[in-house]
């Protein structure tokens, strides 16, 4: 984790936390910061959903805005490590420090190990918030125990707290801020010998770029090109905007494009490219909230006189894909492990199921702290049943695209693997082979005839797909 922020403050000269110009109120930015980290802690709060909404609340734009972000997101990615160093600097257990006053050090570690801001404005202000949060004999502990921090950069501490000497995985969990298990699971998931994943951890902490979708028919990739977005590598809807604020580009605004990850464009119109013999008008998206694919997939029907059904579980949820998508498309809230519609009677079912989000810790920082690795034997359930569900539902002929933002084995090929052998009507398609049609330029995603993307390798987030048709 600590390497990237280096490599990352040698290249940005805009990186949050360098010389204010504005004046602003610091201390409501770091406030502001640590009351989202309180509630992620607290009541499990989304930092990527609260977090504009403090902002907003409390007037923060422009630098303030950006140095909230970096600290709120720094803060929670780098938990693992800054706790590894806190607990060397301080005379206390960190399981006996109050909950508030830990993230408050947490929140200055941050700062002294991994921004620009000079660590003894780091030290003083975050001092200055222990008081506020916790009164004085807080403030003194914290100013104690970040002066040691401060006593040496991350490089020296990552020397300690993760020596060449210790296992693999320890080393990497501890350097790069993962829970051990997820490292592990990343490590299978990557092959025993690929040798790419400290490059796969460095990438999980990095801020991803934005990228857009140009919802077709609805908005063309040369309206977001020429309002300042590139376009993406492998997408054909894709486009990259380098700065600003999405909302302020008219598609994104009136819902014909939208901020979406490229993978999870890829394996959408992936879908929706399969070439199938006999009807095609009936698709099906399973598990569609909050609609991010739906929106997609809506558009590439309407463009060839196909009806999407979308459905999620979640009433909220199905709400929100209602705003997603157009007049046409039906949108319900219903249980795909009961269906609510007949059998064999779609023509291209998605499954995008519940899964750990594994893939995502990039957009999620707060992702990998939250769930155990008994989540996965418990959604391993879910997703068998939703699959043997869609597989019912699709017609014989038809195509159902499996897919999870998890790259874990147990989430993807194991259940890929468990169904055909339990289903002798069922078979793979090669699912890469349709992705590279899309994206000539895509490589590194085969995993036998399923498809599995990278953050290090593609700069998207690690969507796993496997098309499957049934007889
Ligand atoms: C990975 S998310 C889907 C993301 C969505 N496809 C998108 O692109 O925005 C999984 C969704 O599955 C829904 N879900 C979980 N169990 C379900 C079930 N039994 N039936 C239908 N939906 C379910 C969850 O509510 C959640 O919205």
């Amino acid at each position: 984790m600590a390497r990237d922020h280096r490599a990352h403050r040698a290249r940005d000269s805009r990186r949050p936390g360098g010389p204010r110009r504005t004046g602003r109120p610091e201390d409501l930015v770091r406030r502001t910061a640590f009351d989202v980290i309180r509630a992620v802690e607290t009541r499990d709060a989304y930092a990527n959903l609260l977090l504009p909404a403090r902002l907003r609340d409390r007037n923060l734009t422009g630098r303030d805005a950006a140095l909230a972000t970096e600290l709120t997101y720094g803060t929670l990615r780098g938990r693992g490590t800054y706790d590894a160093v806190l607990a060397l600097c301080s005379d206390r257990e960190l399981r006996r420090i109050d909950a508030p006053l830990l993230d408050v050090l947490r929140l200055g570690a941050h700062q002294i190990l991994a921004t620009r801001i000079p660590p003894h404005a780091a030290v003083g202000t975050t001092v200055d918030l222990a008081r506020s949060v916790t009164g004085p004999g807080g403030s003194k502990f914290a100013n104690a125990v970040l002066r040691k921090v401060a006593a040496r950069p991350l490089d020296a501490w990552l020397e300690i707290i993760a020596p060449a000497d210790t296992d693999l995985t320890t080393r990497l969990s501890i350097a790069h801020s993962h829970p051990k298990w997820i490292v592990s699971a990343l490590r299978d998931a990557l092959g025993p010998d690929s040798g790419e994943i400290a490059d796969l951890l460095a990438a999980d902490n990095a801020r991803p770029l934005v990228t857009l979708v140009a919802r077709p028919g609805r908005a063309t990739l040369a309206e977001l090109t020429s309002a300042g977005a590139a376009p993406a590598p492998y997408s054909p809807y894709g486009a990259v905007l380098p700065e600003g604020d999405p909302a302020s580009l008219p598609a994104v605004r009136e819902g014909r494009a939208a901020v979406q990850d490229e993978a999870s464009q890829l394996v959408a119109a992936a879908l929706a490219a399969v070439p199938l013999d006999g009807p095609d008008a009936r698709w099906l998206d399973i598990c569609a909230g909050p609609g991010g694919k739906a929106g997609l997939l809506a558009a590439l029907a309407a463009s060839r006189d196909a009806h999407l059904l979308a459905a999620d579980l979640q009433p909220h949820r199905a709400t929100l894909v209602r705003r997603t998508v157009d007049a046409r498309t039906a949108v319900i809230a219903a249980d795909g492990t009961a269906p609510a519609w007949r059998p064999a009677s779609f023509d291209r079912i998605l499954l995008d199921a519940p899964c750990t989000g594994l893939g995502a810790l990039r957009r999620r920082p707060e992702a990998r702290w939250r769930r155990g690795p008994s989540a996965v034997a418990e959604l391993g359930t879910t997703q068998r049943a939703l699959l043997r569900s869609a597989l019912d539902a699709v017609r014989p002929g038809g195509v159902v695209a499996y897919v999870t933002c998890s790259p874990h084995l147990a989430e993807t090929r194991v259940v890929i693997d468990d169904i055909l052998r339990e289903r002798k009507d069922t078979k793979r398609l090669n699912a890469p082979a349709v992705l590279t049609d899309l994206a000539p330029s895509l490589t590194g995603i085969a995993v036998g005839e399923d498809a599995q993307f990278w953050p290090h390798r593609h700069g998207t987030d690690a969507m796993f797909l496997s098309l499957l048709t049934r007889s």
